[in-house]
This record gives C-alpha cells, structure tokens and sequence, in this order.
C-alpha cells in the first residue's frame, strides 16, 4: 500500500474503501454536523445521531445537512448520549462511534466501560495525526487524550498501538522520537529514563515494526538542523513521524499549540479498542472532524483484512 502523506491523501483513500456507519455521541454541534454533511457527499460514511434531535435538526438545516427520520435517535442527556452511541456499535448497528459535542471524559467513561463499552485486552491510547506546515510528513502524537501519567508499560502498549496505526496508514517502519525536556538520560527525570528504555527495547526486538529513539527535545526530533546543531547523530532525529510525549499535560499542550498557533488540521483517533473511536476536541474545525473519519475508514478496512 502507498503511504499515506497528507491528510487529503487519506480521504482520497478513504472515497476507495467500503463505506461506514459511524454513531455520533451528542451530535448537536455545527461543526460535527458540517463534517457530516461532507462525509455524506463524499460517501466515506452514512451516520446515526444521538442527541437533541431538535437541536441536531435545526442546526443541521443551517448547515445544509437533509436528515432522515431514522438517522438521529433522541436522548435527553449527553451521558445517555454517549451510552447509546457506544451501544451502537456494540450491537453491530455501527462500525465507527465518534465524540460530539461532549467532554471527552463522558466519552471515554462509556467507550471505557468494562460491561458494556469497547475494550478489548489491551491499554487504550489517543492518537493525534497532524498536517504541520513546513514539516514534510504527517506527524503522530501520542497520547495526548486519554492516558494521564503513563507508566513504562502502559507507554510500550501506547507504542504498539501507533506501531499497528501507522503500518494501517502505509508506513511499515515509522520513525518514533520519545520525548522529553532534554535529549540526554537524567536520572532525575523519569521520560528520560524511559525514553532510553523504551528505544533499547526496541533494538532488542521488544517493541517491532518501528525503529525508536530517545530521549529527545522536541526541537530534535523534528528538527533536522536543531538535531545537527546539536550534534545528535539518530535516524529517527528531525525526521520523526510519532511523537511519543511523557503524559497527557505536555500531549494536550503540543496537540493545542499545533492548532492555534501552528494552524495545522489534524485527525484524532483512540487506538486499541474493538472498533475505530474518533475523538477530537470540541473545538477543532469540520475539516479535522472530517479527516478523522476519514481515518477511521482507513482503520476500519484495515482491521477487517488483518
Ligand atoms: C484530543 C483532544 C481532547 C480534548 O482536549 O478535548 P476537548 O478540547 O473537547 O476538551
């Protein structure tokens, strides 16, 4: 498959694949209904949305959007919301469930549940992919959603995950930076110790399919000059294609900054669970909603041929 660089490429290739059902938890947002409404026209997605229907009906006629009386489903809270999105695609009435206009962590609660939500055996983690001017790749930023301190482990399970995510997207070998605030190994500073960890693991052949490297500065890892500048001699420095942050503080803080200062698109998806989860922030664009469909189409097809 040929990788996928932007995140135009990955609509295109999404308008290829089979269509999906995604269920929408508290679609009552103009943006989510936008991006509805250009997943409709470019027939990647059909929807169910759950919601206030009078809201998500009024609010889809401003924006163009002709809804069906079977595709949104009424529910008086954005809890029952989340719930019955999930349930969805528990039961097979949809392939996708996608947050609205909700915080994420209702959302998460209900994809999280151990009885009745989408976990499968291994650690749940949030992927950001991110078109960033002047870089010349797609950028990978994990996690930046969901995982508030991981541990070693749950950081070498985060990896496998956007291991497998990157491969659905083409690319067979991504290059993975760990970052930290200094490219060197401080005892003091546990990422560093990690991010040493975790690359000697993966030249063990703990972690495959990825060649990792740590710790790094983030001006290093996507850097080529920084990196050279600063004398640091890696494959994977000012050419990474993840970026693997110490915990969630520094992920939210560089995904938001990539937005409002980088201006950058992005699309948002949690890896790990049964079915592809797209979970963006409430205020990014239709644009970001759409691509992030668009990738869960991707991960969908992916998952059914693995
Ligand atoms: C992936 C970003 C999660 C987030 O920060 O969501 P909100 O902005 O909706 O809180």
């Amino acid at each position: 498959m040929e990788m996928i660089k932007a995140l135009d490429q990955a609509l295109a290739k999404a308008e290829m694949l089979e269509p999906v059902t995604v269920a929408v938890a508290a679609a009552e947002d103009i943006e989510v209904l936008e991006a509805v409404r250009d997943a409709k026209k470019r027939n990647i997605a059909q929807f169910r949305l759950f919601g206030d229907q009078q809201h998500i009906e009024s609010l889809s006629e401003k924006v163009g959007l002709e809804l069906t009386s079977d595709e949104v489903i009424h529910t008086k809270s954005h809890l029952e919301a989340c719930a019955k999105a999930v349930e969805a695609v528990r039961i097979d009435r949809a392939d996708v469930v996608m947050k609205g206009m909700v915080h994420s962590s209702d959302f998460l609660r209900a994809v999280l549940n151990k009885e009745k939500g989408l976990r499968t055996g291994k650690v749940l983690s949030h992927v950001a992919v991110f078109e960033a001017p002047g870089y010349d790749r797609l950028i990978h930023i994990t996690d930046p959603a969901l995982n508030v301190a991981p541990t070693l482990q749950e950081k070498k399970q985060i990896l496998e995950n956007v291991i497998e995510f990157c491969h659905s997207l083409g690319n067979e070998n991504p290059k993975i930076a760990c970052l930290a605030a200094v490219e060197v190994v401080n005892p003091n500073m546990p990422p560093t110790v990690e991010a040493a960890v975790l690359t000697q693991m993966n030249r063990r052949g703990q972690i495959k399919g990825a060649v990792i490297d740590g710790p790094f500065g983030l001006d290093n890892a996507v850097s080529i000059r920084a990196a050279k500048h600063k004398k640091i001699d890696s494959e994977v420095a000012g050419r990474a294609d993840v970026l693997l942050v110490p915990d969630i503080e520094a992920g939210n803080l560089l995904y938001k900054s990539l937005v409002y200062f980088g201006g950058s698109h992005l699309g948002g998806l949690v890896l790990g669970a049964r079915n592809p989860v797209i979970l963006t922030s409430r205020a990014d664009t239709h644009e970001s909603k759409l691509y992030s469909i668009a990738l869960a189409v991707i991960q969908a097809s992916y998952q059914k041929n693995v």
